[in-house]
């Protein structure tokens, strides 16, 4: 058709763009080597193989994202071949598969799945087989003994590669442009010659050969051969899909002297746009994950200016407590005392939505336990002897819409674990002695420093609640644990200390630095404060040395307050208790002697003998 072939041979081959003409039988008279790159033809990439068939015995691996609509249109049915015979495979599914051809003894080993992704993983005839189907980044990679065969794929690809029976060698794998190539699986599998590649191929020459040979009958293409028929058709930079790549399509009639000779279709290929695009999605993805994080450390630095330390448990505490201002679950705060757990409750209410609205704290093991009922939920008039007239609220209804924090939740007792229990499954309560049924929406933080898991055992601590409050834990490590935060606390915690007392701002040596590193903390951070603040006190010049540091005077190890220190009542009558029999010793068991000693009237010293049980 063309008197100087060579010539626009070399013209169209300089082109940016696939380039093809056809003449208006359809035969392929100009095919340009970009076109040819975009379709695949000539393909000479990766491993040599010879041209040959799929033959009875050698070992098929395949990977598709979708059956029947893979452009080789791979049915369920045509799996049997490889000894899959499943009818809950259908089409439209992905397939992960290998298995021996014309062989049943054989049993294949496949995974299918509805929403396209798969991994196979198997060892199979002592071949090590591996098919990944990744729908996030479009490819299917089939692995065979750790050599990889990829292909990226828009919405369908079957891919497949297939191992010589005997010599257990790839005698062929897919590569893209196997619609052109007449390859696709259901082809090769119905026996097919496959083209050599790599150092066998010969130039596949389709200058003559039928479009249809070359392309599936897509829309663009049968619109293609019936503009080259006659038909009144163009159009420019159109998005179309051929043999499954995403392309750019410009179509043209030809026509000589007003008769109509043929068609042209520039092509240009866009999946390679799609996958830059694709990587600028995730790579903005990734950004937006990173802006997101910084802003949280920023809020976090923001919201929770009180909470002192830099090193990684703290921060962790910290980042916690960001998560759990941002949601309205109960929160457990765990810790020994003076760790700062009432300090990281008021911080998650104040960085949280309901800042605006009350933070009612209430010390569970400070009121006492005939109280806290109607503390908690507050009492109708009446309700009981000493009981105001006219009733009073409790704790629960003062912090409607807000947070109650509820400390040392280990020493509540066993009733009003029930009752707590009740209010946290229906977010309501009675009040005492009334009978109207009060609701409120009210966020619980709790704390404690018992270990709950042990009360549970030892039988007090309700199992339910535990469960019910243990909701999201936030445990703050004791300072013995993280030393390196002395140093923030110490510049943090000393001016303001100076500040309040009204003294010179002090500072510390680096010997009673290294004193404070060196000590266990049992008090934690509260143990730090007053040590901080005796030093203050005892410093007359600026600087705090080590002799200014009294440490221990809280036993080591202590970590409970409630078997550590006691109430003054105990106090009391353990002194009184240790005074008398002391006086009784002295005086040789006489009275009269011991009661003159002591200066109390007779009344009062037998009362007391009688109260301590001294005889
Ligand atoms: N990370 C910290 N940064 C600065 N100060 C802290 C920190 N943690 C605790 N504190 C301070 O230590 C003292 C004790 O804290 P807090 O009362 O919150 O401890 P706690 O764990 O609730 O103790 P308890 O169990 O005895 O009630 C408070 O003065 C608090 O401000």
């Amino acid at each position: 058709m063309f008197k100087n072939n060579s010539f626009i041979k070399r013209f169209t081959d300089m082109m940016s763009e696939g380039f093809i003409f056809i003449d208006t039988t359809g035969k392929i008279q100009i095919y340009n080597n970009k076109a040819k790159e975009i379709f695949g033809i000539n393909d000479h990439e990766g491993i040599d193989h010879r041209t040959g068939t799929i033959q009875k015995g050698d070992i098929v691996i395949i990977g598709d994202n979708c059956l029947g609509k893979d452009d080789g249109n791979l049915t369920p049915k045509a799996l049997k071949q490889l000894g899959i015979h499943d009818h809950h495979i259908e089409i439209g599914d992905a397939i992960a598969a290998v298995g021996v051809i014309d062989i049943p003894d054989v049993e294949p080993m496949y995974r299918y799945s509805k929403s396209g992704a798969l991994v196979l993983e198997k060892r199979f005839l002592e071949n090590d087989i591996n098919v990944v189907i990744d729908t996030i980044k479009k490819t299917i990679k089939i692995e065979v003994n750790h050599q990889e065969f990829l292909l990226s794929y828009n919405n369908a690809i079957g891919h497949m590669v297939v191992l010589d029976g005997e010599t257990r060698e790839v005698k062929f794998y897919q590569t893209k442009g196997y619609t052109a190539r007449g390859e696709g699986i259901q082809d090769l599998l119905s026996g097919k010659h496959y083209r050599a590649k790599g150092k066998y191929a010969d130039i596949f020459d389709v200058i003559g050969k039928n479009i249809f040979e070359i392309h599936s009958h897509s829309a663009t293409i049968e619109e293609f051969y019936e503009v080259a028929q006659g038909k009144d058709l163009s159009y420019k930079e159109k998005f179309t899909e051929i043999n499954g790549r995403s392309t750019i399509c410009t179509l043209e009639p030809i026509n000589h002297k007003s008769k109509r000779v043929g068609a042209v279709l520039k092509v240009e290929d866009i999946s390679e746009i799609k996958k830059v695009i694709r990587e600028r999605d995730e790579a903005l993805f990734h950004l937006e994950r990173i802006e997101e994080r910084l802003k949280e450390r920023e809020d976090i630095s923001i919201l929770f200016p009180e909470v002192i330390g830099e090193g990684e448990e703290i921060s962790h505490v910290r980042h916690l407590a960001y998560k759990a201002s941002r949601s309205n679950s109960t929160v457990l705060i765990l810790g020994e005392s003076g760790t700062g757990k009432s300090m990281l409750a008021k911080g998650i209410h104040h960085a949280s939505k309901y800042r605006d609205k009350p933070f009612i704290y209430v010390n569970s093991s400070s009121i006492p336990e005939n109280l806290l009922e109607s503390e908690l939920f507050g009492y109708e008039g009446g309700a009981f002897t000493g009981a105001r007239r006219e009733g009073k609220i409790g704790m629960f209804e003062m912090a409607d819409g807000g947070t109650i924090f509820l400390d040392e939740i280990g020493e509540l007792s066993i009733s009003l674990q029930a009752k707590l229990l009740q209010v946290l499954q229906s977010k309501s309560f009675y009040r005492v002695g009334g009978n109207k049924r009060i609701s409120v929406d009210v966020r619980i933080i709790a704390a404690t420093n018992k270990n709950l898991e042990e009360e549970m055992v030892k039988g007090s601590f309700r199992e339910d609640l535990y469960y019910r409050i243990n909701v999201f834990p936030i445990w703050i490590p004791p300072l013995r644990n993280r030393k390196q935060d002395i140093y923030s606390l110490v510049e943090n915690i000393l001016p303001k200390i100076c500040s309040r007392i009204g003294c010179h701002q002090k500072h510390m040596s680096g010997e009673s630095i290294q004193k404070l590193l060196d000590y266990s903390w049992p008090g934690n951070i509260r143990e730090l404060e007053n040590i901080l603040e005796r030093a203050v006190n005892l410093t007359e010049t600026n600087t705090i040395l080590s002799k200014h540091l009294v440490l221990g005077t809280i036993k080591q190890h202590q970590v409970d307050r409630d078997t550590d220190i006691k109430s003054l009542k105990e106090i009391i009558w353990e002194a009184e208790k240790k005074g008398i029999e002391e006086a009784l010793k002295l005086s040789n068991g006489n009275k009269n002697t011991a009661m003159e000693a002591l200066g109390i009237g007779k009344t009062s010293f037998y009362e007391k003998l009688k109260k301590y049980s001294i005889n």
